[in-house]
């Protein structure tokens, strides 16, 4: 059965006790520096959404535990795109997190630099294309921070985005660590409430704001089922014939996002 396989594939639990967990991702993320010497910071942007949020949350504690130890930090990115709409929100998630450092990069001039010099070149991107260019942007830019202050890109994905390819490929998509790896969203706003962070910012309407036509538009709306029927699916609990329906559509249609590059000897490894 498809549901059994992609909870085992992706590490869903049917339940987490918010404390347990938050702990394991802090370990996680304090193990793995300590296996790098090289590693001086963690790198994330926060959009001011629920993942970025608890994800910059738990690299700070984790910064904040190995502080003793060696030299490390957590910088923050914010990358607006132009001015952001919900910036209040981003405000409050950095307030929240209180993060070692925090860098603001703009990366309206990049992308629209890019838009036009592949426009000049006779490529044109439709508004949904660009919002891709956006997130590769922000990916570029991450990887910059990181390389000029020996450090590594953290990633929010989890078990809810990554079941329906909901990422940028290379954009959002590529980081060097993804810490909320298995949960889903539900669970996420779980070990936010335990972490006391602010409602608005756990209830937030999950959105990827890449679209100039359709601004916030709401990830539900885009993919045409609920968190909470991803989340039961995820957690083993039957869902309505449409909504397994969508849900395993976008698991297939997305199989080469959670694949490095696919080759003559991966490409068996495809369910077809
Ligand atoms: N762009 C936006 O404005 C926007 C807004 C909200 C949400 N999102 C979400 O972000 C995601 C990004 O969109 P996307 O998936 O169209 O773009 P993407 O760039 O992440 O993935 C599409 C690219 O993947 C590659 N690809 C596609 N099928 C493949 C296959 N079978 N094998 C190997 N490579 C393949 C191709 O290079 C293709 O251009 C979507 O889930 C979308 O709903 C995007
Ligand atoms: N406006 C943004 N500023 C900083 N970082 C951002 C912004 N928008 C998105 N990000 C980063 O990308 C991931 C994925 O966002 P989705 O809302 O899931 O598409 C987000 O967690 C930030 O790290
Ligand atoms: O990735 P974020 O932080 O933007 O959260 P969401 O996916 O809920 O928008
Ligand atoms: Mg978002």
């Amino acid at each position: 059965m498809l549901q059994r396989d992609i909870i085992k594939a992706l590490y869903s639990k049917p339940s987490i006790d918010p404390e347990v967990e938050m702990r394991a991702i802090i370990d996680f993320i304090k193990e793995y520096v300590r296996t790098y010497p090289f590693i001086k910071s963690l790198v994330l942007g926060i959009s001011g959404g629920q993942d970025s949020t608890l994800t910059g949350k738990l690299c700070q504690l984790a910064v904040d535990e190995l502080k003793s130890e060696r030299e490390i930090e957590f910088i923050a990115v914010r990358l607006p795109y132009g001015v952001q709409k919900d910036e209040q929100d981003c405000e409050d998630a950095l307030t929240f997190i209180q993060p070692d450092k925090l860098f603001t990069i703009n990366i309206k001039q990049a992308v629209d630099a890019s838009i036009n010099t592949l426009l000049q070149a006779g490529v044109t991107l439709t508004d949904f294309q660009k919002g891709n260019e956006k997130a590769r942007e922000r990916m570029k830019a991450q990887y910059s921070i990181a390389a000029a202050h020996s450090g590594i890109v953290v990633g929010t994905d989890h078990a809810a985005e990554s079941i329906t390819g909901f990422y940028t490929k290379f954009g959002d998509g590529g980081a060097d660590i993804f810490p909320l790896a298995g949960l889903n969203k539900r669970q996420g706003k779980a070990i936010l409430k335990e972490l006391n962070c602010p409602e608005h910012l756990y209830n937030k309407v999950p959105t990827a704001d890449l679209e100039e036509d359709k601004p916030q538009l709401p990830d539900e709306t885009a993919l045409g089922v609920t968190y909470d029927e991803i989340d039961d699916y995820l957690e083993g609990k039957s869902v309505s014939e449409k909504a397994q329906k969508v849900i395993e559509g976008h698991y297939l249609k997305t199989q080469h996002k959670r694949m490095l590059p696919i080759t003559r000897y991966s490409f068996d490894e495809l369910e077809k």
